[in-house]
């Protein structure tokens, strides 16, 4: 996809995905933080990506997770008013739980610059808006059926306070790509040019005819009209009073109408009116009818270079239509480059009211948190279907502080019922059974680290403390461990830092989960997760071990199979001298150099019993790792062949060695089948 790509990604960089879910995009940034991971040190960066509406949060996650990051972290939040991070008087130490020479004098990481006087500030930002999807029509023609000019007008106020948390929250120098599934200017460069008017000098709209040379792109409008009630209108001077709170100053090219010194670019205008000719023959409830043009014809030019936005039409290259802005942030935003004066000389009525109390919050010093909250506290008529966002009363004006996270923090809003309803709470954090925020609690419990790292052999390079996070905090009934990079490790903790703001729904990358049943066999409480294994293999010293082509596709044919069923003398001798318990076999196909190169190695997790090896994933896992390295087919074609093939008593051995009491229950844990030598294998 398109947005990410002018983003310019590096595997340091902190991204902030403002809307993300169902998550193609994110996968995108994902792979990008980790494109050196194979060939370098694995990534510094993160990549945060929020959603407002909890279901499609688990959209995200599932897509999420298909990466195997630990270096991603999840969140529940409205993206206007994603949280800051900033020192607040409810933050909560967890000074234990990062190991002590990782701290510097001032309880932050080394090099850390995320702390709580600057709070979070990212190096890359897309806001991927919701939208009313006109360019996706060609895709999903219902849209059409249901499209209105509501929905885009109704979108924009949002669409400039989500971009503008997102200016906030980022930092000098980075960059932040705006981008819709739109075609309507209203969404796109109306947004674009509210965006800059109210960021002044700090932002620059970049221009990147350059990059991705073979996209073929139109420039972005610099004069439009905006259409309301069956009317097109030129200018916000003509918009009748009582829809004032509806059609907005910003939604025209140029709000300050006594500045307008250059003429209508007739070119732009055609552009607009082919896209929308077909609009100009229905109404808003998609009847035809005929068109009522404003008396008053002061066509208006934007004084922005809008056409350097990209405007992606569906027919230049078969794709769906779309619009992207690329930003970047040359200083920091000061509250009086949006001033009073300048706000009352060029808004309406109703955002007059909004915006004043927020400029004279701060004359001169840095105002980040302000600018996101402009155009709080106003009825909103945004499509829900559309933009999959649940139609909401923003905070009420008094409410707009530096601190945005009081409209959604959870644990405040007890305290501030007035800030926020409880029924808008409930209906972000409660969809189905899912409260939509996970516990994090940091694994400090040395003892058990310690009893990992040896059976494992894990080396030093590794580090484990200040890494393992958990979701409970009684040690004792753990039953996951999951594993974060040090870059989501430092945004968790000034998270708890600064009085735990965000919401996170998903964060860490399980490695560990506890052996159900088998402590007293086995001399480590957890095995090795196997969404963790390819980080943890290269780390490995112990509880490793190589199994020929021939001995790897037996295993993962019957599942579970004696020592003796193995024909290569020399795994069977590696396997009697593992330690009983869970242990990794590596695929050696005599291609690759596994010391040097784990990225393309295949390995999977076991578990070594008495005298039998049996896998610990699940089955179809199985089946599909069979299929694509041996072009096997299923299962129970190929059962009786391994079986022939690796000795007629296997079956008996292993159904004797399981009655004869070896511990081989339900991995029930993480889905693994427990091995059934009954049906899986006949006797002998
Ligand atoms: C255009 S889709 C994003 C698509 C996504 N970037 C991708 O590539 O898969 C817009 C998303 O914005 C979310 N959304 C709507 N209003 C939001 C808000 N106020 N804050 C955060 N997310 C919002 C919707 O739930 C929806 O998932």
């Amino acid at each position: 996809m398109v947005p990410p790509l002018f983003l310019d990604v590096q595997p340091d960089h902190f991204v902030l995905d403002m809307c993300a879910a169902p998550g193609s995009k994110t996968f995108q940034l994902l792979e990008m933080i980790h494109m050196n991971d194979k060939h370098g040190p694995p990534s510094t960066g993160l990549v945060v990506a929020n959603d407002v509406d909890v279901q499609r949060c688990h959209l995200l996650i599932h897509q999420t997770k298909r990466m195997c990051s630990p270096n991603v972290i999840v969140t529940n939040h409205e993206a206007q008013h994603f949280p800051g991070l900033k020192k607040g008087k409810d933050a909560t130490l967890q000074p234990d739980s990062v190991p002590e020479n990782a701290l510097n004098s001032n309880g932050d990481f080394e090099n850390v610059e995320v702390n709580e006087e600057r709070g979070l500030l990212f190096d890359r930002i897309l806001c991927d808006v919701p939208c009313s999807g006109d360019g996706t029509i060609r895709k999903a023609p219902d849209i059409w059926k249901k499209w209105n000019l509501g929905h885009a007008n109704g979108l924009h106020r949002l669409q400039i306070q989500i971009a503008m948390r997102g200016v906030a929250l980022l930092r000098v120098g980075g960059r932040l790509v705006y981008s819709t599934c739109s075609l309507n200017p209203v969404e796109n460069e109306a947004v674009v040019g509210e965006v800059m008017r109210r960021c002044g000098g700090c932002l620059e709209l970049l221009d990147v005819s350059s990059e991705l040379p073979e996209l073929k792109r139109r420039p972005g409008l610099k004069t439009w009209k905006v259409r309301d009630k069956g009317v097109w209108i030129s200018s916000f001077k003509n918009v009748n009073k009582h829809r004032a709170g509806s059609i907005l100053s910003s939604m025209f090219p140029n709000r300050n109408v006594e500045d307008q010194s250059v003429s209508v670019d007739e070119e732009q205008l055609s552009v607009q009116e082919e896209i929308f000719s077909e609009s100009l023959e229905l109404n808003e409830d998609n009847e035809p009818q005929n068109l009522e043009i404003a008396e008053n014809e002061d066509d208006e030019i934007s004084s922005f270079p809008l056409d350097r936005c990209l405007r992606i039409l569906p027919h230049d290259q078969d794709t769906g239509g779309f619009f992207i802005a690329v930003f970047k942030k040359v200083s920091p935003f000061k509250a009086d480059q949006f001033s009073r004066q300048h706000a009352k000389r060029q808004i309406g009525p109703k955002e007059d009211l909004r915006e004043v109390p927020v400029n004279i919050r701060r004359d001169t010093e840095e105002c980040e948190d302000l600018v996101g909250s402009h155009l709080d506290g106003n009825e909103s008529n945004i499509n829900q279907e559309h933009s999959g966002t649940p139609i909401k009363k923003e905070c009420d004006v008094e409410s707009i502080t530096d601190q945005y996270t009081v409209c959604n923090n959870s644990k405040q809003t007890d305290s501030a019922p007035k800030m926020q309803s409880k029924s808008n709470q409930a209906r972000h954090q409660q969809q189905g059974n899912w409260k939509g925020v996970d516990p994090v609690f940091f694994l400090n419990d040395q003892s058990l680290i310690d009893s990992i790292v040896s059976f494992y052999g894990i080396k030093d390079t590794f580090t484990l403390r200040g890494h393992l996070i958990t979701r409970s905090e009684d040690t004792s009934r753990l039953k996951r461990i999951y594993y974060v990079s040090e870059s989501a490790a430092k945004v968790l903790q000034l998270n708890f830092r600064t009085g735990e703001q965000m919401k996170i729904t998903s964060v860490g990358l399980k490695i560990f989960e506890r052996q159900g049943g088998k402590e007293n066999i086995c001399q480590c409480a957890f095995r090795i997760a196997s969404e963790g294994l390819p980080l943890l293999l290269p780390h490995m010293t112990r509880q490793l071990i190589r199994a020929s082509k021939e001995d790897f596709k037996l295993l993962l044919s019957v599942k579970a199979a004696p020592f003796t069923a193995f024909k290569d003398a020399g795994f069977v001798t590696s396997l009697h001298a593992l330690v009983p318990g869970c242990c990794v076999v590596i695929l050696d196909d005599g291609q690759n150099d596994i010391q040097s190169d784990y990225s393309s190695v295949t390995a999977i997790g076991c578990w070594r019993g008495r005298s039998n090896l049996s896998l610990l994933i699940p089955k179809e896992e199985a089946a599909q790792l069979l299929s694509r390295l041996f072009g096997a087919g299923r299962e129970d074609e190929l059962l009786p062949l391994m079986v022939e093939d690796a000795s007629p008593t296997l079956g008996s051995i292993a159904k004797n060695e399981v009655e004869g009491g070896e511990a081989l229950e339900g991995l029930s844990e993480n889905g693994c089948q427990e091995p059934n030598f009954d049906k899986s294998a006949p006797t002998a």
